[in-house]
């Protein structure tokens, strides 16, 4: 196994998952229904000069969901009803979270880490080709962004590999901007934390090889995956708001999206059912 400690907050392990455990969440994965978001909504617009616009990839959250069109958790600011409770993790995610929890506290110093720090939510990404208008067009990437959930973020990745970036500023000056690079091979663990990779760096998939060529996660319309990304992350447990604590406009806004959801989860079945 090799295991290698890039600069300090960073941390990469290959392979983390083994063959075993590969099969076993890529078979959990083929029984989830991504959903493919809108970014704005009826009761929050684009702002001037954006548009309305579907999210680059479908996506799948455990722990809590965070709406695009809820704008996502931004702390110290945007708390507020941004983060849904959303369905716990599957065994064999939650050992894997474990896992990372314990390596991530091996790993870096104790003022990385908020304080009750658990690894309680999780983005899941599908990165592929979309079917529009006649052809299939490359969506595998991520533009620069921070995550702003507090304390260290763990990625695991399925696939095709990544190239990721961590880069200065949002915009592209190119080749000084970037901080530090590196392939996020199938099966990985990255680690991220403290105020460097945190908060003064952003961060961004530049592209996904397409080598591998296996059929990945479950059937999405118009989309073909090659790539599936966990990230676990912390909110805390205040910031999580049950359905039934949610404003009406913003209920209103994500309601199709539960109902869509509904559909295939039983958890979320229960959770709109009167
Ligand atoms: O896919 C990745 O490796 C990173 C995804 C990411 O940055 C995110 O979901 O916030
Ligand atoms: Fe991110």
């Amino acid at each position: 196994m090799k295991n290698v400690t890039t600069p300090m907050g960073l941390y990469y392990q290959f392979p983390f998952v083994d063959r075993k455990e590969r099969a076993q969440i890529l078979a959990w994965l083929e029984t989830l229904h991504p959903l493919w978001e809108m970014r704005f909504s009826e009761h929050n617009p684009p702002p001037e000069g954006d548009e309305q616009r579907p999210l680059l990839r479908p996506v799948y959250w455990l722990g809590n969901w965070q709406f695009a069109c809820l704008d996502y958790y931004h702390p110290p600011k945007g708390i507020l009803h941004r983060c849904v409770r959303a369905e716990t993790y599957p065994p064999l995610l939650q050992k894997l979270v474990d896992r990372i929890e314990f390596i991530a506290k091996k790993r870096f110093p104790k003022s990385y880490f908020p304080e009750k720090w658990k690894l309680n939510t999780c983005l899941i990404n599908f990165y592929g080709n979309k079917f529009e208008d006649g052809k299939w067009v490359d969506r595998a990437r991520v533009g620069e962004h921070k995550d702003f959930e507090p304390g260290p973020v763990g990625s695991l990745s399925l696939g095709d590999r990544a190239f990721f970036q961590f880069v200065n500023g949002k915009s592209t000056l190119g080749e000084d901007n970037i901080v530090f690079s590196q392939w996020l091979e199938d099966s990985s663990l990255q680690i991220f934390g403290g105020d460097k990779w945190k908060m003064k760096t952003f961060h961004r998939v530049q592209r996904v090889e397409d080598k591998r060529k296996e059929t990945l996660g479950p059937k999405i319309e118009n989309f073909q995956t090659r790539r599936i990304n966990f990230t676990f992350r912390y909110v805390p447990e205040e910031h999580i708001y049950q359905l039934k604590d949610m404003p009406a406009p913003k209920l209103q806004d994500i309601r199709p999206y539960l109902e869509t959801l509904a559909q295939n989860s039983t958890y979320f079945k229960k959770l709109i059912t009167p």
